[in-house]
């Protein structure tokens, strides 16, 4: 049996798994007690980012074989775990990197032009020109914090928009040939001067214990005043707190943010964002296109099917 605790294309489930034992249930992510049956027996189990597949949950799934995840990040799977237990965790490598790119690219150019929130004043009779006279993204500097998929192609569109990219990876050697690209250059960096040269930081890291909280007080006061931050990789990363104290203090320039340390955002914890300028917030929909959807749920459907009938798929 083929257990789907989350969201995902509905053409994949219906055409991609047909004549095999589906549970197809987004619902179950919030219904542990429903889930747990399930569990029983399911070979394969097909997450997104809230399913905590820990051992509690593996301990109930005796004949699992292979996670699906419909997304690149992992924090929410015990890798350990599951290799102790043999079960393959198979990553839906790429099929967001589009759709993350095309998110921070925009959302940059949204925050540099700063043109887009006048419907009101407008309708109100003012004509805000010198106001809404805002910056370009061409000529800027990039800097990206990792360099994985996304953040090349990130890169790739900067580049064609005329931006010049720097990037953070420690797990890069300097020689490695993805810094040098066809489609342009990104130069490897320290952290410090990256953050200290960007007109706009972007992160593209796991969370781990090395990158938790590694955007804080002290990393944005190494920021230029009107630099933007955007974080569409882990809550966790980036100190909440100390975003929205440097964008009400004007010691940086705009921020979007992606995810949060605690998702989904409650209203207390959301009320402390309210009011902040400068400040776009979206609930984790970086990766998630039409598009994306599509091409994460087809490649987690042909890797789960491999690992399941190697023969075949
Ligand atoms: O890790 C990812 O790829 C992103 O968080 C999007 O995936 P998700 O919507 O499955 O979490």
């Amino acid at each position: 049996m083929i257990v789907i605790t989350e969201f995902m294309d509905e053409a994949a489930v219906r055409e991609g798994l047909a004549c095999r034992d589906v549970i197809y249930d987004p619902s179950l992510v919030d219904r542990p007690e429903a889930l747990a049956p399930l569990l029983a027996k399911a070979h394969a189990l097909i997450v997104r980012n809230r399913t905590q597949v820990r051992p509690a949950l593996l301990d109930l799934a005796p004949n699992l074989r292979v996670v699906g995840r419909l997304g690149v990040g992992l924090d929410n799977i015990d890798m350990e775990a599951c290799k102790t237990r043999g079960i393959a965790v198979c990553p839906a490598l790429g099929a967001n990197d589009d759709s993350v790119a095309e998110y921070v690219i925009g959302t940059a150019m949204l925050l540099l032009r700063g043109a887009y929130q006048s419907n009101a004043a407008m309708v109100g009779g003012e004509w805000p020109r010198n106001r809404l006279t805002g910056r370009e993204i061409s000529g800027k500097v990039l800097g990206l914090i990792g360099f994985g998929g996304i953040a090349r192609a990130t890169a790739q569109r900067a580049v064609a928009l005329g931006m010049s990219v720097v990037a953070y990876d420690p797990f890069l050697s300097a020689d490695s040939p993805v810094w040098s690209q066809p489609w342009g250059k990104a130069t490897p960096s320290s952290l410090d001067d990256l953050l200290a040269k960007s007109d706009l930081v972007s992160l593209h890291v796991p969370l781990t214990d090395d990158t938790r909280r590694m955007i804080d007080t002290d990393a944005i006061a190494k920021m230029r005043d009107d630099a933007i931050l955007i974080n569409a990789a882990r809550g966790g990363v980036v100190d909440e707190a100390a975003v929205i104290a440097a964008l009400k203090a004007g010691t940086l320039g705009g921020a979007a943010l992606d995810v949060f340390e605690a998702e989904p955002l409650k209203a207390t914890a959301g009320a402390d964002f309210a009011d902040v300028p400068n400040l776009v917030l979206t609930p984790h929909i970086a990766g998630v296109t039409v598009e994306s959807n599509d091409r994460v749920s087809w490649l987690t459907v042909k890797n789960v099917l491999q690992h399941l009938e190697p023969a075949q798929a």
